[in-house]
Order: C-alpha cells, then structure tokens, then sequence
C-alpha cells in the first residue's frame, strides 16, 4: 500500500506518481531526462484508453500511477483503473449521482489520491469516496457538503500524515469555504476548517475557534454567513514547514457594493496547521474582490539562494492576472509581477503586494457611474474573471529555476446587478462578456524567473489555455492545449519541439513516469470546463473541436 512516506518522496520516485502535483508540493517537476531536448522529436503513442459512454465533457484529471496500475479520473465522477503497459481497463467506478448537483464550471474531475490499499476521490455530489485499490469497490464514502446548497467538489484530495485533506466547490452559490481533515482510512473527520470569518472550526468533534475572531468585522451584516471563499482546487503541502497551503475563490457574490470590507478569508492564501486546522497566516491577493478572482491558485514552495541564505519561498500565479512571490514561514510578500499584459483593474502592488486598485475600473462603481451601485456601469477588466490563470497547475523547473505558469490574455464587460441569496440559486449580482484583446492569441505558456521577478519566455496559443503544466530534467515543458495537441518546450529558450494530436482538446495536466528504463509521458484528453460553458464569443477560438474522453501513453521507441 502507499505510505506516508511514498507520498513525501513522490517527487524522486520516478517509477509512480502517488500525488496530484508529483509531489505534495506540487512543483511538478521530474528527475527524468531520457527523454530530452535531442529525442523528443520521436515521442509517439503506445496506447491510447477510451472513458467511453456519452458523458464525454471536460477532463481535467492528473492521472496517478502505483505498482503498474494506473488511476485516473473522468467527468461526472468517474474513475477507471488502467494497466500501463498494456492500456487495459483492471475496473471502473462510477458515482452514482443525484439529480440536481450543481458544478458551476462543468462536470470535472482533476484526480484521486492513493493511501494504503485505498483510492480517495471527490464527487459532483460533495462526496468523498474511498474506494479498495484492487478492486474499485467502495470502502467508506463521507458527506463533504449540501449538494442542494450549492456544494460541490472537483479537485484531487491531499493526503498528509494520514490524513485526507479536501476543499469544497461552491463559491457562486453563496456556500461557506472549508478546508477539513478525515482519517484517510477510516474516513473519520479530524478537523473542520471554514474560511469565511465569523464560522467556527472543529477539532476531535470539539469547537475550536472562529476563524478570524468576530463574524462581521470585514463584511457587513449577515453577508458572511454566505460568503462563499469556495477551497475549490484544494491545496498543497510543504514538510519542511509543515504547512498547509489551501487557495479561497470570490466572496459571494460577485456584486462587490453589497459587501464593503476586505471580505476576509475570501480571495486569499491560507497557511494551516495540518494536525489542528489552525490558520497560521494569511496572504489576500484581492481584497473586496469584484471580478470574480478566485484567490484559488496552487500556492508552489521553492527554495532560492540570496546573499548566501536560503530563502524558504512559495510562489502563486493568481487568477487576477499577478505573480508572487512570498516567503513561506510567515506568508509576508517579497516581490510580484503582473504576468498578462493591458491589467485594468490595478495599477500595481503595494510593497505589502496589495493591489493598488484603478476605482474607476471596479464593476458598477456609483462614484463613476453615477448609480447606486447595485447596477452601474460596464466596465473592461483585464484579465477577464476566468483569470490571468484559472485552475490549471503550473511547473516549477529544478534546473531553470523557472516557473512555467500557463495563463490567459483577455477581458471583459463586467456590470452589476442586484440579487439577494437563495440556497441553491446563482449569487452573482454581476453580468459579463468575455472578449479577447488580441487577435493572435489568448492562450500564453510564459517562463517566470522568480528570483529577478521577469518573464524569460512565452508560447502564444490561439485558443485559450486550459491545462497544467510539467517540467523535466531533460529540459523540457510539457502541456496540451485545446486545438488538441500534445506539445513539448525547450525549458530554457521556450522553442516548441514537439506536439501530437490527441483528437479532442486538452485540459488537463500531464504526467511522466519510467519502467524498465524507459520513460513514459501520459495526458488525458477531452474539450471541456469553463470556456465552452461561460467563455462566449472567445469559445469560437475553438471551433472544429469534437469532445472526447481518453488518456494517451507515450514513449520514444526503441529504434
Ligand atoms: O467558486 C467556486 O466554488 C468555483 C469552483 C470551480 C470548480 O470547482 O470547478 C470553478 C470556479 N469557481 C471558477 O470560478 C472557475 O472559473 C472555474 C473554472 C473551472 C474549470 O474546471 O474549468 N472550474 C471553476
Ligand atoms: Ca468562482
């Protein structure tokens, strides 16, 4: 079975991959360099997997890969195991699902996590299900959240100590976000964390503080108690802190003048404490967020030499269209960047790496708009509220040194409306039209150094992008991207030198992996997720795009 250990050493162990994130850090970087920048050119297929069935819409998954098995999950809450040698199904569960879920950015699903002899994943239903490794058959399955309230999950689990660690999605509905611990074999729940100010936590089944203190200091009236700071992407984890990193989506809703304050924890990076729950600092990209920029993005810890010290780093590309840099102990700010060109809603950072917001280009402004804030004017914000970066993982290369952050160049007409909650209804309060501001490209695959704080390279993509990224020690990026194609970089210089295509758009985040001496690269394929649901006119930037559900092997033959 996998142990805690496998999980912390999953970055060096080339031969499985038991984390999404190739590691609880989630640098996703591998070792491996049999395939290089020389060889790659003759990467080909050796098996292709079919999810099947109709229900063929966006798949997100990581894949995972333990004792020649492989795991990976499918939209609609499906999860198949799959032999890597011969691309053979061994079992398939499907989650059975009630009617009425609802999932505000489509039916996926980003991976499972493997402890001792269980494979854990999240359902559309806000469940977590622990199912037997050899079999498929469900071992303990746990009510996570309401479903009928909005609730829902997406991302993969994190296993940490024993422990089973999971967000929630939910954030346009008006849910309260939560980050709660479970005995990963048991499925017992250890700690209950919500991130809206005011909400109290659990520990062993006993109260154990409101987060924040007081409800209300940064929001005013009730409008915490639906508040939304949605744990949507889930988090990562970094032992030599022993911390938490969990990313909180927009305060509910998105109409910003009904709720005046920071909307605290909302938006924000989350440090907790993995045996008690306890947040130990914060970091909020966008206070009094309007945009819908979800402060959710994979917070990567790396280590830089400055002066001869060893700086203890993390780095998080945010939905809002920034880059920081932030040091990990105390969650204090030490450099940012924007990484997408043309921002409007912010002018730059404050040497705290607080906005500094453009008032004139907030949503329904009345000072500018002459209304009463609950309609307003339309604005044009850039980045556009599916974000510099939406949910798809970025790379940290060990050799470049450079983060390899896949983001989007595009804006939007965003206008506020009026609404008032109701429990399993949209609470939005804002309407929008996404546009791209240039005609080339919206898709942009850029290399950030994260030490000078400079963009070293870009890959301009026609359609946006929409999947993670992985970095090897054969110098190379990999990342898919919509039209299809499986594509492979130059780490350094950014020269594109491979790519295949795999007959649906990609979304996902690839993998790497090796056996017998050879080395192997697995993607999922299949269109889908947020852009053909909300992005509108740029969604056309897809067109000739069949939906699809398959998972693709590769290798470079033996010649
Ligand atoms: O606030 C939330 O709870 C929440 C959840 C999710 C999700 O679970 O997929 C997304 C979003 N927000 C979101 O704003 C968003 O742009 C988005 C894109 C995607 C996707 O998978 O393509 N999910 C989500
Ligand atoms: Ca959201």
């Amino acid at each position: 079975g996998v142990t805690d250990e496998d999980i912390l050493n999953d970055a060096k162990t080339t031969g499985d991959i038991v984390s999404y994130g190739l590691g609880p850090q989630g640098q996703r970087y591998s070792p491996l360099k049999i395939v290089n920048t020389k060889n790659v050119k003759s990467l080909s297929p050796i098996w292709s997997f079919s999810f099947g069935g109709e229900k063929q819409r966006g798949q997100e998954s990581q894949p995972l890969i333990k004792d020649g098995v492989m795991y990976v999950t499918a939209s609609y809450s499906r999860i198949y195991a799959v032999d890597i040698a011969s691309g053979e199904e061994l079992w398939q569960y499907d989650a059975r699902l009630p009617d009425g879920i609802m999932p505000c950015c489509d039916v996926v699903n980003r991976g499972a996590a493997l402890y001792g002899d269980l494979v854990i994943f999240g359902t559309l239903d806000a469940k977590l299900v622990a199912l037997d490794i050899k079999t498929g058959k469900p071992v303990w399955r746990k009510t996570v959240g309401d479903y009928q309230a909005g609730y829902s999950m997406t991302a993969a689990p994190l296993i940490v100590k024993g422990k089973v660690i999971t967000g929630v999605s939910g954030g346009e509905f008006g849910i309260v976000g939560k980050v709660e611990a479970r005995d990963a074999k048991t499925g017992e729940m250890i700690w209950s964390r919500p991130t809206v100010e005011g909400h109290m936590g659990y520990l062993n089944g006993k109260e154990n503080g409101i987060t924040g203190g007081k409800a209300g200091k940064t929001w005013p009236g009730d409008m915490w108690k639906t508040g939304g700071a949605a744990t949507w992407l889930g988090g990562t984890y970094d032992p030599e802190v022993d911390l938490l990193f969990f990313g909180t989506g927009n305060p509910a809703p998105w109409n910003s003048h009904l709720r005046p304050g920071d909307n605290l924890y909302s938006a924000s990076r989350l440090a907790i404490n993995p045996d008690t729950g306890k947040i130990i600092w914060h970091f909020q990209t966008t206070p009094h967020d309007g945009w819908d920029f979800d402060g959710v993005n994979e917070l990567v810890s790396f280590n830089y030499k400055q002066g001869g010290k060893t700086i203890q780093a993390a780095a998080t590309a945010d939905r809002n269209g920034f880059f920081y840099v932030l040091d990990r102990t105390n969650g204090k700010f030490i450099r940012g960047l924007p990484f997408i060109k043309e921002m409007t809603w912010a002018k730059g950072l404050n040497k705290d790496g607080s906005p500094i917001f453009d008032e004139a280009m907030r949503p329904g402004n009345p000072a500018t708009t002459g209304t009463d804030g609950n309609k307003g004017k339309s604005v044009f914000a850039v980045p556009s509220f599916l974000g510099g970066k939406n949910w798809m993982p970025m790379a940290y290369s060990q050799d470049t040194g450079y983060f390899y952050v896949p983001s989007n160049e595009w804006g939007m007409d965003i206008w506020n409306e009026p609404v008032n909650y109701k429990k399993g209804a949209a609470y939005l309060g804002a309407g929008f039209t996404i546009r791209p501001i240039f005609d080339d490209h919206i898709g942009s695959l850029k290399a950030i150094d994260p030490v000078s704080g400079t963009v070293k390279w870009e890959f301009k993509n026609n359609a946006p992008l929409w999947g993670g990224v992985l970095a090897t020690a054969g110098n190379l990026v990999f990342m898919g991207n919509p039209e299809g194609y499986l594509m492979a970089f130059n780490a350094k210089t950014g020269e594109l030198l491979y790519k295949f295509n795999t007959g649906s758009g990609i979304v996902s985040s690839p993998i790497t992996w090796d056996k017998d001496g050879e080395q192997y690269v697995t993607i999922v394929s299949g269109w889908g997720g947020a852009i053909p649901l909300w992005g509108g006119e740029v969604a056309k930037r897809t067109k000739n795009l069949n939906q699809g559900g398959s998972v693709w092997t590769f290798k470079i033959p033996k010649s």
